[in-house]
């Protein structure tokens, strides 16, 4: 069972048919301090109005609105009296269910492209240039706007570009706004949102931390909790809000599976425990981990192992937290995850969408939890995490540290993963983290993992002999939220420090290579 937060009482909900990156609208409509939730379009119209949403926004998708069994536009969202943005294809949708035309005319436009404005004063383009530069990918258009809409754009391969009606509060635009190439895509969206729905635009961290910290003071009631702390970002602003929630009815757990970084464990002690005064219990579950994961080199089966013996750890950790004589008896029932709106979707829990990896503290959960998890952050993106954590106090030094997975070097070892392993791989992380530090880099990249290809071996000459080691990979990528990401362009006289140094301290490897592919199609870690 999981707690999850509400974060408004009423969401725009962004209903997605099919986009590339229907999170994006969801993160731009954020942006305008909006709450705004992603659904999928196959949801019933009548789920989507039961969660009294304060507008609607119906994003692009791959289809054609007149093809058969293309995902449809229930026409009750658009009479509903609840304000509704089309984008795309889901203006085309309005455009259809609204009794306009919509066909594939041989005009497709991909990319930029010029649009006129003819109404520089309308709810949406208020305040806007009448030419302004659009970003487009269609190959159908409406060619015939529905009675009674403004049209209030237009582009040489689209006649009608956009769309308006004050009076029903119904509003579409052909290109997408959310893409930052479309030059004033994020204040057309304002203006629907502000003008055109008329809300107030107060969803701020401030707001989000007290909304937050009254949830789980209800949840908790006077029961004890236990936070699953890591020392990363996610889990230390969890457990800050926490501890602001009900003080000391919490503990925190770290467990030290042996899958950690050089310096890791004492880091935390060192830097949250010392700024938080929380109360912390490190385990030692090296060998626990490490004689669970024996044999297995299959990513999946790994993080779903890792998964489980962490949930054990906790177990453990609970009936030791109620068994000592301070707790006066009160049972733990609570579990706290610094668990992210990424986290969700990655693992398949989003809306609809393929589950791509396990995250150990999602989708790797297992099935007879003896908890109640509370995820205060789990509708949250990593950079809204980082507002709520500097609104909370939180150190900027944790606030700003990149980002390192639950399972650490577990999956970041492809093949099996041994103790000889992890210290070749914590031997060459370590030189790779401090070179990139040294380098001033650690603000511009955003995490790189260096992953071990242990079952891969190369030949090399060190020393006038032959050497037959391992490679290992740099991966260092740049990103506003892991959803999507791209390498990062390091110098190259970083990356020469790197290798040599590299090849020279760390015996097992002769050879280190550069990771030069984005997400997608790569994603970040390798397994
Ligand atoms: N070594 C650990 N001990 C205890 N809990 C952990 C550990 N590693 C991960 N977790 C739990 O799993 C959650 C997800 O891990 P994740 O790495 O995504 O977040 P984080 O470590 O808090 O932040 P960051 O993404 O910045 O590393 C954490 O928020 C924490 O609750
Ligand atoms: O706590 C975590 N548990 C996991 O199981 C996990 N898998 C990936 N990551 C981190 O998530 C972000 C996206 O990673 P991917 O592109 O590899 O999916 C990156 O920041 C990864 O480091 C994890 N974090
Ligand atoms: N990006 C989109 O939403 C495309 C909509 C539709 N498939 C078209 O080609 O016009
Ligand atoms: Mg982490």
């Amino acid at each position: 069972m999981s707690e999850t937060p509400h974060l408004s009482d009423r969401p725009v909900l962004v209903v997605d048919f099919g986009a590339q990156y229907a999170q994006l609208i969801a993160r731009r409509v954020r942006e305008a301090n909006v709450f705004s939730e992603v659904v999928p379009s196959t949801m019933a119209a009548s789920e989507m109005l039961a969660k009294e949403p304060a507008a609607i926004i119906l994003s692009g998708g791959p289809s054609s609105v007149y093809e058969e069994g293309a995902p449809s536009l229930d026409p009750s969202l658009l009479e509903a009296g609840v304000p509704v943005f089309g984008m795309c294809y889901g203006f085309q949708a309005m455009v259809q269910a609204l009794g306009g035309t919509v066909e594939r005319t041989g005009l497709g436009e991909y990319g930029s492209t010029p649009a006129q404005v003819s109404d520089t004063e309308s709810t949406l383009f208020n305040g806007q240039p009448s030419d302004q530069s659009v970003w487009m990918s269609h190959g159908d258009a409406a060619t015939a706007a529905p009675e009674g809409m403004r049209v209030t754009a237009t582009t040489s391969g689209a006649p009608v570009a956009a769309f308006e009606d004050d009076e029903r509060r119904l509003y579409g635009v052909q290109w997408h706004p959310e893409v930052m190439h479309s030059t004033f895509g994020q204040r057309v969206l304002e203006n629907f949102l502000l003008r055109g729905a008329g809300l107030s635009g107060d969803w701020t961290a401030h707001n989000v931390v007290e909304s937050l910290v009254e949830q789980v003071k209800e949840t908790v009631g006077d029961k004890h909790v236990l936070c699953a702390l890591s020392g990363g970002v996610d889990s230390s602003v969890a457990a800050a809000l926490v501890q602001r929630a009900v003080g000391d009815q919490l503990t925190c757990v770290f467990v030290d599976h042996g899958l950690l970084r050089s310096g890791e464990a004492e880091q935390v002690e060192k830097e949250f425990v010392e700024a938080t005064g929380v109360d912390l219990v490190v385990v030692d579950a090296k060998e626990q981990f490490l004689n669970a994961l024996a044999g297995v080199s299959d990513p999946e089966e790994k993080r779903k192992i890792i998964g489980r013996e962490f949930i054990r750890v906790f177990e453990q950790a609970a009936r030791d937290v109620v068994g000592s004589a301070e707790r006066d008896g009160h049972p733990v029932e609570f579990l706290v995850q610094g668990t992210l709106y990424p986290d969700v979707v990655e693992s398949g829990g989003g809306t609809g969408t393929a589950n791509i990896k396990s995250h150990h503290n999602v989708g790797g959960l297992p099935d007879d939890l003896q908890f109640t998890l509370i995820e205060p952050l789990r509708l949250l993106f990593k950079d809204e995490v980082r507002q709520v954590g500097l609104e909370l106090g939180v150190p900027e030094g944790i606030v700003w540290r990149q980002p390192f997975p639950g399972p650490g070097l577990g999956i970041r070892i492809v093949g099996e993963v041994t103790a000889e392993r992890l210290d070749i791989l914590r031997a060459a992380d370590q030189i790779a983290r401090h070179e990139l530090t040294a380098a001033g880099l650690d603000r511009e990249i955003w995490q790189c993992p260096v992953v071990l290809l242990a079952d891969v071996r190369s030949v090399g000459v060190q020393g006038d002999g032959r050497t037959y080691g391992h490679p290992v990979v740099l991966r260092p990528v740049s990103s506003e939220d892991a959803m999507t990401a791209d390498w990062t362009r390091v110098p190259y006289d970083v990356l020469a420090k790197i290798s040599t140094r590299i090849t020279n301290e760390v015996r097992e490897v002769n050879r280190v290579v550069l990771d030069v592919t984005s997400k997608p199609p790569g994603t970040i870690e390798w397994e």
